[in-house]
This record gives structure tokens, sequence and C-alpha cells, in this order.
């Protein structure tokens, strides 16, 4: 598990190296020991742009303070590899000092910012030493336009712990910033590499003296240690996200004794005569995520004269049903037809998670069916329509005994909220889901996007989808059945746990209710792995090694790919 830190507590865990670094007489001791990563990382970069490092070109860009300094001795290491180091300076007065000696020793050429001519040199790489830590807000002039021209002129640029125009804490990603191929970070991922992702391009982590429990051997001087360090007691600003070895070992594979039922069944309530394809979406996205039954319930509002499915005995006992499926129900079945199909919610059969709300309608029926979902005490994913609903009917929610999931992308998050600051995503999340708290409401929250967060009030997950194919109509559709089925298999493992881990999991729940204490979070933080990977997949007509972007997809083939990402991540 990746595990991304506020700038307050990376400054705290740097704060006794630096301190141990001035006491022995050598302040800049960890400052250089970050460059020799920063410059290593760099020299790879540009062997892997131009087939080599002798003789090729870099530029730095270096602003007033230690993350310039970082850049500085990075260039002086740099030039001892043949490399020329053009460095220009934004603030001359203020530019580390030593660090600059040091690139001049080596032979580094330096610019003050104003010395520019129209033309800056052409590198083969840039150093972005602008800000890290200490930044805030957009890149400033000239910087920007520097910054610019070489990103246009297709020079990649090498982040320094963060891009700068990247907030640290919020990953608000101002208009003017570094758009980064890589960035170089130092001990610990700061919380704008999982939320500005996109920004950072790829995250190289140097090793500075600091343990970084998500890397195996560390993690283990970590179990040698007398005392955890105070950094590495996650706080409530850490954010989480599972590697993708960890999600595949999540995603369920069906053993001996196991049949249709112990895997888990979803029952998805969704889906109109209007909108028929959402419910198809959502139901073949949970038939292709686990192995365990899928149940559908259409809507009251379009049941038809068309032939019930296969009725399951499990759930109506042979009784006529009280009304038809729906119009969607044959949709769904001529899609699906392993599919169970039930009248109405109450009729449906056993299910240990429900999903409700994709093109449901948001008429009297939905509402009814929404609270009898709530009412069968089984986890429950509220997607699309549902979310609608509860946003004018919030004391719905209250009927819930199981933990709910709601899974709302930007708009819906709007009629949720009443209107929320994009800028600040995980801070807005985490609001939200304590004012639901706040009114009794146990809720998990998944706020969709190219980086997917998760909220439960505690924990708070940033899934970064790895390419933004997956921004096409009906994919949260699919969203919504994987993650209905994903839960639905983790609760019926825990129908399996012996009663005496039920028992203990109610005492400290201090509820009746079996499922309470469901990691609903750590479930939707897979589904939402496993969705972002079927849709790069889907995007490179599921070639796991693909050159290039990738081609447009449609939410149809984001679900044709599922099996294939549910192989891939298992066998990551
Ligand atoms: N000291 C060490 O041993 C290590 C340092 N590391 C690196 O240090 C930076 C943090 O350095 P700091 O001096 O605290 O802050 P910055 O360099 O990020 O910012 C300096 C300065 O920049 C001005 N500023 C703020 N916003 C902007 C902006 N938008 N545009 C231009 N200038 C801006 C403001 O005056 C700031 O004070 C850290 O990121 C590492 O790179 C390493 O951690 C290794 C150990």
């Amino acid at each position: 598990m990746l595990r991304a830190h506020s700038v307050e507590v990376v400054r705290s865990a740097e704060a006794p190296l630096i301190a141990a670094a001035e006491a022995s007489g050598d302040p800049d001791a960890v400052m250089r020991r970050a460059a020799a990563g920063l410059a290593h990382h760099t020299a790879a970069l540009v062997r892997e742009r131009t087939g080599g490092v002798y003789g090729r070109s870099v530029l730095l860009l270096v602003g007033s303070g230690d993350n310039g300094g970082d850049a500085l001795y990075a260039g002086a290491l740099l030039r001892g590899r043949g490399c020329r180091v053009d460095a220009v300076l934004l603030s001359p007065d203020r530019a580390h000092p030593r660090g600059l000696a040091a690139l001049r020793r080596a032979g580094g050429q330096v610019q003050a910012v104003d010395e520019l001519g129209s033309q800056v040199p052409g590198p083969d790489v840039a150093i972005d030493g602008v800000v890290g830590l200490g930044g805030s807000g957009p890149l400033r002039a000239p910087a920007d336009r520097i910054v610019s021209a070489l990103a246009a002129a297709g020079v990649p640029w090498v982040a320094v712990d963060l891009p700068s125009g990247v907030d640290a804490d919020t990953g608000t990603v101002h208009d003017a910033h570094v758009p980064a191929t890589l960035t170089v970070t130092f001990g610990l991922l700061r919380r704008a590499h999982l939320l500005a992702a996109p920004a950072c391009g790829r995250v190289e982590v140097v090793d500075i003296g600091l343990i970084d429990p998500a890397d195996p051997a560390q993690a283990r001087r970590m179990q040698m240690l007398e005392q955890v360090p105070e950094y590495l007691k996650t706080g409530p600003d850490t954010l989480f996200a599972p590697t993708r070895a960890e999600v595949g070992r999540q995603l369920p594979v069906p053993g001996p004794a196991d049949d249709k039922y112990s895997q888990g069944v979803v029952a998805i309530r969704a889906g109109s005569a209007r909108y028929p394809g959402a419910a198809v979406l959502s139901v073949s996205a949970a038939v292709a995520a686990t192995s365990g039954m899928v149940r559908f319930v259409g809507s009251a509002a379009d049941a038809t004269s068309s032939s019930a499915s296969a009725a399951d005995t499990s759930g109506t006992g042979g009784q006529a049903p009280s009304r038809a499926p729906s119009a969607a129900a044959d949709r769904v079945l001529a899609a699906r037809p392993e599919v169970v199909c039930h009248p109405t919610v109450a009729e449906a059969g056993t299910a240990q998670a429900w999903v409700v709300g994709p093109g449901g309608g948001t008429d009297q029926n939905a509402i009814a069916d929404i609270d009898a979902v709530l009412a069968t005490g089984r986890p429950t994913l509220l997607d699309a329509d549902a979310l609608t609903v509860i946003a004018t009917h919030p004391v719905l929610l209250r009927s819930a005994t199981a933990p709910v999931l709601l899974t709302p992308h930007g708009g819906e998050f709007d009629r949720l909220t009443g209107g929320w600051d994009r800028a600040d995503r995980a801070g807005e999340l985490r609001r939200y889901v304590a004012g639901l708290r706040d009114r009794g409401i146990e809720a998990t929250v998944l706020l969709k996007g190219r980086v997917t967060l998760i909220d439960n009030g505690e924990t708070t997950y940033a899934v970064d989808a790895g390419s933004s194919w997956a921004a096409t109509a009906g994919s949260g559709d699919v969203l919504s059945g994987i993650t209905g089925a994903l839960i639905a298999h983790a609760a019926a493992q825990r129908e399996s746990a012996g009663a005496a881990e039920r028992a203990y999991v109610q005492s400290i729940s201090h509820t009746q209710n079996p499922y309470a204490g469901l990691d609903l979070a750590g479930v939707a933080a897979a589904a939402a792995t496993l969705h972002g990977e079927a849709a790069r997949l889907a995007a490179h007509r599921h070639d796991p090694h693909p050159a290039g972007p990738g081609a447009p997809i449609g939410a149809s083939d984001l679900l044709a790919a599922v099996p294939v990402a549910v192989a891939t991540l298992r066998g990551v």
C-alpha cells in the first residue's frame, strides 16, 4: 500500500536528518543525497530519450530555495557524466549558494533569467528546481514562459520533489504548472503525487535515510526499530493507494468448494424503459468482475408483460411474481441470460450486496425501491439516479443499517453538497463524509475522476486510473457493477467468517448488523483500480505493453476488457 504525506509530516520527518547534517558540519549532506538520486534518474531519462548521456544537454530552472539547491547539486553531478548543464537562475541573489558553487566548479554554465535572449537553449532534458515543498500557487513569470516554450518544443521536464505550480497538500494543479514527465522525490511520497498523478508523470522516490513502508526492504528496517518514527504513524492527512499486486490478490478466484452463491451474490436495481442500457452495463460488469451470481430488478414504472426469467426458487419460493419484470429486464437477459431477474426488490432472492441507481429513475418507484433496498440490511452502493434521490431525500440514508457506498461524479457531488471547491477534492470529500457522520450517517463516498478518491471518514484512498480513457458515457455504470460484485464477495467472506469474528466486529462497531465495519473503502479502491486498468487495456486493444496513448473507447469496450484486466492484475 502506497502512503502519501502532508508537507508538515515530510518536513518533520526530514528535520532530524537535516539537523544531524548541520551538526556534523556538512549542512548539505541530505541535499546532496537527494541530488545524487535526482541526477541518476535524470541521466536515465536522458539516455532513454537520446541513447546516451555523455555530450547531452540539461537545463536547470532554479528557484530561490532548497528545491533549487537540489537541482544545482544534481547539475554538478551531471557535468561529471559529461553533460552540458545550463542553469537559469530565477532569483540570482537567492539561489542556493553552495549548490551554485558546486555547479560552477563542475563547469556548469550559469545565467540569470533576465540575461536570456528570446531563445532559451534547447536542452535534451530540463529540470524543474523552481519550487517544491515551499511552493504555493501557479508558476510565476518568467518561469511559466520558459516552461511552456520548452514543453511545446517537446523537451521533457524532470520535476524536483514536485512539479512547480502543483500544490503539495491539496494536489491543486494550477494552470501555469510544470507538466512533468518524471518527478523525483525524496524519502516519502507527498499527497500531490497521488492527487495530481497526471501532472507528476512517473514518480521515483529517492532514499535519503527515511523509511518508506511502501518499500518492502525498508519496511523490514522498520520492523527492527524499537519504536516506529512519528512520521510512519498514519495520520488524518495520510493518503493511501493500493498497489496493482495488492488489488490483484483481492480479486476473487473460485475454489473447489465454491458455488454461484458462496462467492457473493449482488442484486442490481437499475435501468428503465428510458435508460435500459445502464442496467445492461452495470449487470454485465458485475457478471464479469466475479463468478458470483447476479440478480436484477428493474423499475416498476416500465413493467411489461415480458416473460419472467428463470425464477430463482431460493428467492421467491416459486410464487408467481407480483409484477412482470421491466422492459430493461428483457434487454438484460438478452445480453446476459445468466442473470436472474426479479420483478421487485421484495421478491429478489438472497443477496450479499445491492447496487441501486444506474438509469433507475428518480420517481416514487425509485424512492420506494431505494428505501426497500436500504432496509434489507445489506451493504448497498448508491449511484447515478439514486444519488439524485438521496440529494433531495437524505433522510433515506438513515434507514441503512448496513454499510453504504455513494459513488458520485463531480456533478452528482454538486447535488449532494450544494456546491464544492474542485481545487481541494480530498478536503471537500472528507468534509462531506464527516458531515454525514455528524448527522448519524455512516457512509463511504467514492468521488469519480481521473484520480478517484474514496473516503470513509478515517481513511482516504487516491486511485489514479493511469489514463483518461474511462471518461466516456456509461463508464460509471460499469464501475457500479464491478464494485457491487466485489462488495458482495467481501460480504460473503464476512458471512463465512467464524461466529467469533462476526461477534467481535459487531462489538466494536456497536451494531448487530453482520456487515458492520466491512471495508467498503478498500473494496472500492480495488474496484476503481480494476476499472481503470480495463479502460487502459481497452484503449490499447488489450495490449498489456502498448506504445502510444491509445484510442477512444465506449463503455462497452471498457466492459469487454474487464476479464483481461482481472487476469492482468492477478498476474502482477
Ligand atoms: N534541505 C535539505 O536538506 C533538503 C531539501 N529538500 C528540498 O528542499 C525543498 C524545500 O525547500 P524550501 O526552501 O523549503 O522551499 P522551496 O524550494 O520549495 O521554495 C522556496 C521559495 O520559493 C518561493 N515560492 C513559493 N511559491 C512560488 C512560486 N509559485 N513561484 C516561484 N517561487 C515561489 C517562496 O519564497 C519559497 O520559500 C524540497 O521541496 C526539496 O526539493 C529535499 O527534501 C532534500 C533535503
